[in-house]
């Protein structure tokens, strides 16, 4: 957490007597993660059940304010669908507060920003690991380190013609200036005539929701899924402290590092509030507990209205289209908890129009079958507070992670220690081309990564993917 925003934040909560405190939970975390375990490095050698996956885009128009409160409880047409949705108390209120683009300075120690050495032909590609929309990853070998990573390769004709460079611009951004133990580490990125390309560190547990299949009853203990909550609470906390809303988290945007941490990947959703708000302190309602940072006050100006997300985990406020904001992550994050207990998500339907319905209209159900696993009343309480459909009021509406921390499910969470503790899950060893919890990709391989050029920017001409920057980022604690 290095930052400049975070050191500008240290600078000031060092002149406010009771903010200490409130920081050694934040900088206990951060010095820990990167001293004895070190940061996790890229994948050296040395050292499949499937649902449907759509993610919601910008396909579909967003709703307009006015269709959406035109009564307290009533058929509305939204983003194309017919819908009963109840009257949402302040659905006027369409914030769009944006600020001019601001590209973030790389003053921190821990992640030097250099420009690119290397080229797609210092790459030799090993296997297909996963498949988006506009691109693949695959798991590669670094000729002369004899490294292995996941590069995601995008194609700049599919961006086009999806019209997704932005995304692919902002998942840049957010890759190059994030530098967290629990979200996943870029190296290189760089472009060719046809290709983009995020060399990332190499996670080799594969996808969460592959490792959560193969539990039995495909679901996890209370107490585990707290540990995966509590990981993702930390990263969640991170990204709103650096200006960042996630917007798709789901148990195939998590993956496990060969630790077995969890690491969030796939940013091509998530939207920045440029420049990120000031962090400040709340002081928490018990004398007994230190003042908490408010990560809420960092994302405070920016409220969107793109209708993005995953169908079974996006949020009411989505789906009314009335503006969302940083609150979107902790809904997510409260389908995400049901999912790991139960195994489904809580709102599904027979079709997208269902869900939507559901996701607006009733409360969370638990299922009552003899045969499901029992859960606590303090883990149904934070389902509950981080399920409430009016995002004002939904736990994390007031100061963020400090709120969520705060809830007495998490009682017992060693908040700074979690990079520290045993994972539920330790992913088998294998030496990276036999990797576990991925699905199964039917391609053969081309050496196509070793075909193509480096591309710098090119004299002239309208180059759509000039802000692309081309980089290679060191952190502290590799040993290059
Ligand atoms: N760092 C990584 N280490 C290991 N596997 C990875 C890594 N990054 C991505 N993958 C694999 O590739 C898959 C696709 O990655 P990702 O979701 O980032 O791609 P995408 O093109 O953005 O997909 P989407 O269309 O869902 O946004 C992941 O589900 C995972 O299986």
């Amino acid at each position: 957490m290095k930052t400049d925003v975070f050191q500008q934040f240290l600078r000031r909560v060092a002149s406010t007597p009771n903010a200490k405190a409130a920081l050694d939970d934040s900088l206990h975390k951060s010095h820990s993660t990167k001293s004895t375990s070190g940061h996790l490095g890229p994948y050296s050698p040395s050292s499949a059940a499937a649902r449907s996956n759509t993610t919601l885009g910008s396909t579909m128009t967003t709703a307009s304010t006015a269709t959406a409160t035109t009564a307290n409880y009533g058929h509305s047409k939204i983003n194309g669908l017919h819908l009963n949705i109840p009257k949402s108390p302040n659905g006027s209120a369409l914030d769009l507060r944006r600020v001019g683009t601001f590209r973030r300075t790389y003053s921190s120690n821990s992640i030097k920003k250099k420009s690119v050495e290397v080229s797609p032909s210092s790459f030799v590609k090993i296997r297909l690991l996963g498949k988006g929309d506009v691109g693949k990853v695959y798991l590669v070998r670094q000729k002369d380190t004899e490294r292995l990573y996941a590069m995601k390769v995008l194609s700049k004709k599919e961006m086009i013609k999806r019209n997704k460079i932005k995304r692919a611009l902002a998942e840049q951004e957010i890759l190059a200036t994030s530098n967290h133990p629990f979200i996943v580490t870029l190296y290189h990125s760089f472009q060719s005539e046809d290709y983009l390309y995020l060399c990332m560190e190499y996670c080799m547990g594969g996808e969460f929701f592959r490792a959560l299949q193969t539990r039995p009853g495909k679901h996890l203990l209370e107490e585990d899924a707290k540990f995966y909550a509590a990981e993702v609470i930390a990263a969640l906390e991170y990204l709103h402290l650096m200006g960042f809303i996630y917007r798709d988290l789901k148990p195939e945007n998590i993956l496990l590092h060969q630790t077995g941490h969890i690491m969030l990947t796939d940013f091509d959703l998530s939207k920045q509030s440029s420049p990120a708000g000031e962090p400040t302190i709340v002081k928490n309602a018990s004398p007994s507990m230190p003042p908490a940072i408010d990560t809420k006050s960092c994302i405070a100006g920016l409220r969107t209205n793109s209708f993005v997300g995953t169908e079974e985990y996006i949020a009411p406020e989505v789906i009314k289209g009335c503006g969302h904001t940083s609150a979107v992550d902790w809904w997510t994050l409260g389908i995400l908890i049901y999912e790991m207990l139960f195994s489904v998500t809580p709102f599904k339907g027979n079709n997208r129009n269902q869900t939507f319905e559901k996701i607006l209209n009733i409360e969370v159900p638990f299922p009552d079958h003899p045969s499901a696993q029992p859960v606590s009343a303090l883990c149904k309480s934070v389902i509950r507070k981080l399920l409430i459909k009016d995002d004002t009021v939904r736990l994390g509406s007031k100061a963020g992670a400090s709120d969520v921390k705060a809830h007495p499910f998490f009682k017992t969470t060693n908040w700074a220690l979690l990079r520290h503790l045993p994972p539920p899950i330790i992913p088998q060893q294998s030496f990276g081309t036999d990797a576990i919890n991925f699905r199964q990709m039917h391609e053969s391989v081309s050496l196509d990564i070793e075909g193509e050029e480096l591309v710098l920017q090119k004299p002239g001409g309208k180059n759509l993917f000039a802000n692309f920057s081309s980089v290679t980022l060191h952190h502290d604690g590799d040993d290059d």
